[in-house]
């Protein structure tokens, strides 16, 4: 600074033809940081000739520090800096750089009209009126009493998150500084893995897809098997090694992903130019070994893949959900992890949500009924019994077969709405031909594991048998030994006391599972139900012949009787006669038909 005034610089400046000189000069007086504009005046005095120079200092400290604050802001990348007189209702605008809005800087703005402005053109029309409420001044006023700082988040008409924050100034004079910032990239970011999330992934694909470069592109959805028993086992923290891990394999691989983003949990997606996608590479993929320490960890992947047509009207979403889908239809993870999405799973899930949705519904329009399938003696050859099957015939559709909407009940828990209402149809039908005094055979009912989860549903049971309207020998139940597999002691006891009373239980489809050995002997069963792939093995070879026979002979040595399933010839129900099997069930005999039907069959 010295040097800039000393009298050969000025009188340089003025040779360069320079009248007015402006420099700043920091000086610090008792402590005081002062900041002064130096303004000096260069002329010729005409008198003598002389080069003089007037100099002026003004105190610019306040304007100074203002613009360094306001440096730092930006620097945080604020999107708008306002300072708010809540008394005065008035917004002075320190800093706003959001597009559409070309506002001018440290003007003052009615409160009231700066909020309408910003909602009519910056805030998306569904957070709008929330945008208000927020910045309403006897809300703001309040909440910073109570608080003393308020936050808020609102999208704006880009979709971009933002976060308005309000400070307090100067309390005593009730001003507010309000700053807004752009969140949408702290909120669509995975905080583990560092990639985007769920968000992030809808919103880069949107615009790589939007772009229309007239290459093709899939979507692929990624999920570890057994993430949960890997964190069981090796710890939250190894499981969040391998999902990182996860990640960088699949960036760094043959895929090429445009974007990598984690979904929820162990469940990736991936946008892949088609170019790239190769099959057996993404088999490779799919299984890792990870190693950790001196543990070995085999991760094995699964992939739906959905390549996206042409021409296609589904949002991102949509497409994550079909690729999502395609996963679940793998259905050996080993030989194929992966499955290419295809209309035809859509039509399945699709039926199968129309259940779940509309089980209640189906089951008051009497969309389902109860289907009986008469159970023969094997000696007089007189239906001695029936089994009780559910149908489900949608309004004006075809049949949908039970294998179909079955499981789905019992994977999403609805399965015991059904049973329940099969026993009540059941008990229903034979208590009015016992009134009738008709003949009544026992109608076995199937229950599913979830029954007996389900408390109400066993008290609603054992009402029914309390109530006596029909004899006890009537109540037959089946249960297919994986009901056992985790069965409560509730449920066993339900199941025991069931038969103390005299109600039968079956054991169905005996011999197909694993621990159909050890089911029969843990649990008390009165009848067990030959597994239909024995029957209609009968006569292809010795071997399935002799496990028959040894069958049945065990089943009479633990005092239970056996119902053959299946039988559809005449030499698969002589063989089982002459082989001591007491009942048959199956085609050869009888189909399942509706009550009308089986009541004709029962009166003959
Ligand atoms: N380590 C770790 N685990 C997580 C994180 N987020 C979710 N999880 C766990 O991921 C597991 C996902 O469970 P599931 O969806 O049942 O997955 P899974 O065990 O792989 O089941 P399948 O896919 O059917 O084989 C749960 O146990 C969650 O607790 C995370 O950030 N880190």
């Amino acid at each position: 600074m010295k040097q800039k005034l000393g009298s050969q610089s000025l009188l340089h400046a003025f040779e360069q033809g320079r009248q007015l000189l402006v420099y700043q000069c920091h000086l610090v007086k008792r402590d005081m940081m002062l900041v002064d504009k130096v303004s000096i005046y260069l002329f010729e005095n005409s008198q003598t000739g002389h080069v003089e120079a007037q100099m002026f200092l003004e105190d610019i400290a306040q304007e100074y520090l203002d613009s360094i604050t306001n440096d730092i802001l930006y620097q945080k990348d604020y999107m708008l800096l306002s300072v708010i007189s809540l008394d005065r209702k008035i917004a002075n605008l320190r800093c706003c750089r959001m597009k559409g809005l070309s506002l001018e800087e440290r003007k003052n703005y009615p409160y009231e009209e700066i909020t309408e402005l910003f909602v009519s053109r910056h805030i998306h029309p569904n957070d709008q009126e929330r945008f208000l409420s927020c910045t309403d001044l006897d809300f703001l006023r309040k909440t910073m009493e109570k608080q003393g700082q308020f936050s808020f988040t609102v999208r704006s008409i880009k979709n971009m998150t933002e976060r308005y924050t309000c400070y307090w100034l100067d309390r005593s004079e009730n001003m507010l500084l309000l700053v807004a910032d752009d969140m949408t990239q702290e909120l669509e970011t995975d905080v583990l893995t560092g990639i985007p999330n769920r968000a992030g992934f809808f919103r880069h694909a949107e615009k790589i897809l939007h772009q229309k470069t007239g290459d093709s592109y899939a979507i692929l959805f990624f999920n570890i098997q057994r993430f949960k028993a890997i964190n069981d086992l090796f710890g939250y923290d190894t499981g969040d090694r391998i999902l990182k891990k996860i990640v960088e394999l699949i960036q760094k691989s043959f895929l090429n992903p445009l974007i990598t983003a984690r979904m929820e949990a162990d469940r990736f997606a991936a946008l892949v130019n088609v170019k790239y996608l190769n099959l057996e590479q993404l088999t490779e993929l799919l299984h890792y070994s990870y190693r950790d320490g001196n543990t070995q960890i085999e991760l094995h992947e699964r992939c739906g893949i959905y390549y996206i047509p042409e021409q296609c009207d589904l949002s991102v979403s949509d497409m994550c959900d079909c690729a999502k889908l395609a996963k679940n239809y793998i259905s050996n993870q080993y030989v194929r992890p992966y499955a290419v999405y295809n209309e035809k799973m859509k039509l399945e899930y699709e039926g199968n949500s129309r259940v779940m949705i509309n089980l209640e519904q189906a089951i008051e329009k009497q969309e389902f009924c109860v289907y009986y399938q008469p159970v023969y003696d094997a000696k007089t050859e007189e239906i001695v019994a029936a089994e009780a099957l559910v149908r489900w015939i949608p309004d004006n559709q075809k049949p949908v077969l039970p294998g179909r909407f079955i499981p789905v009940l019992e994977d999403s828990g609805h399965i015991t709405k059904l049973d329940a209402f099969v026993n009540q149809t059941v008990q229903e039908a034979i208590a009015r031909r016992y009134r009738e005094g008709r003949k009544v055979v026992p109608v076995a009912v199937n229950l599913s594991r979830m029954d007996l989860m389900d408390d109400h549903f066993m008290k609603r049971i054992w009402d029914n048998l309390a109530e006596k309207k029909i004899p006890i020998n009537m109540f037959h139940y089946e249960l297919t030994e994986s009901a056992y597999a985790d069965i409560s002691d509730n449920g066993v006891r339900f199941l025991t006391n069931l038969q103390k009373e005299g109600a039968k239980i079956l054991i169905d489809d005996f011999g197909s599972g694993i621990s159909s050995f050890s089911t029969v002997r843990d649990y008390e069963f009165d009848i067990i139900k030959l597994d239909m792939g024995f029957v209609q093995r009968i006569g292809t070879s010795k071997k399935t012949d002799h496990i028959l026979m040894s069958l049945i002979e065990l089943a009479h040595r633990l005092d239970m009787k056996v119902i053959a399933e299946g039988v559809e010839t005449k030499e698969q129900a002589a063989f089982l006669k002459e082989h001591g099997c007491d009942f048959f069930q199956g085609f050869y005999y009888a189909k399942p038909m509706p009550l009308k039907e089986f009541e004709t069959l029962l009166d003959q």
